[in-house]
């Protein structure tokens, strides 16, 4: 679906992301982890054409098989190619209704957005596509809510809608599980696991307890380098692993943020709305 050749990040004299070679499945759920500065950012913006590369390559496959090269595309052309992320670039209009959020933006990725306000059945056909997203991202009770009032876990799940209403063949989910509560954790899991049943998915997560649960596959940056891949088994076995960032880690060591209290106002999300 999507695959990078000798990716390579300077800033300066950083090199944040160093010489990647990735490449994700069809069908694949594949997280991304690593210390902090380890360069996981830097290669989701490089993925979406928010960052140009200093070198390497960034494609995606097309429909017809081929391979498109997207190394020099804008966040909107990766996005038209299919390429969507949750989370940092999602703009989540916040005084909008849940609802709103979400039409708007399967009105945006429909092509008929212009015609939209003259054509009542096509604002019909995308509400109802809005409100089936929220069934599937468990909102449907929250529709008429504005986005703003929503707690952390909830907005996670709107900013996942979001993505889904731009119909996505790739979906790149940043932190979904950023800001919330433990107890909301098993619902963050059971979103993941189900855009997954039909999207290819890069996961970028700190918590273990939900890369180690949910992964096909993960691959380990430090330094900007990948220094190891394989299942999360094989993962959490490795030595340099263990050593650059798993620290003995053993299933259910690390919940999740134990700060987060889940309300809309626990000031756990400085970093949204951040493109
Ligand atoms: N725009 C920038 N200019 C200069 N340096 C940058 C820039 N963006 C990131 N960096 C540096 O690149 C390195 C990788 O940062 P990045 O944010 O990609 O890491 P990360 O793995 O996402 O970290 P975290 O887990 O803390 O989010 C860090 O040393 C960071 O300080």
């Amino acid at each position: 679906m999507l695959r990078t050749s000798g990716l390579t990040k300077e800033f300066g004299g950083l090199t944040a992301v160093d010489d990647v070679d990735f490449a994700l499945e069809d069908g694949e759920l594949c997280s991304l982890i690593g210390p902090n500065g380890a360069g996981k950012t830097t290669f989701f913006n490089l993925l979406t054409g928010v960052l140009t590369p200093t070198r390497g390559t960034v494609e995606v496959r097309r429909e017809s098989g081929g391979w498109r090269d997207v190394t020099d595309a804008t966040p909107y052309e990766t996005a038209n190619l299919g390429l969507h992320r949750s989370y940092q670039i999602t703009n989540v209009f916040p005084t909008s209704t849940v609802l709103e959020n979400v039409r708007v933006a399967a009105q945006a990725a429909s092509n008929d957005g212009a015609k939209l306000w003259r054509n009542a059945k096509a604002f019909e056909a995308h509400r109802e596509e809005a409100r089936a997203i929220l069934d599937r991202v468990g909102l449907a009770d929250e529709a008429d809510t504005a986005a703003e009032s929503l707690s952390h876990g909830a907005k996670r799940q709107l900013e996942v809608g979001i993505a889904l209403a731009g119909d996505p063949d790739v979906l790149l989910m940043d932190e979904p599980n950023a800001g919330v509560s433990s107890e909301s954790v098993d619902r963050i899991i059971d979103l993941i696991e189900d855009v997954a049943t039909d999207h290819a998915v890069l996961l970028v997560e700190h918590n273990m307890d939900i890369v180690m649960n949910v992964s096909d596959r993960v691959v380990v940056l430090n330094q900007g380098a990948v220094i190891a891949e394989g299942t999360p088994e094989e993962v959490r076995g490795d030595p340099t692993v263990q050593e650059a960032y798993l620290g003995g880690y053993e299933a259910g060591s690390l919940d999740a943020d134990e700060t987060a209290t889940d309300s809309p106002d626990a000031g756990t999300d400085a970093e949204e709305g951040t493109a």
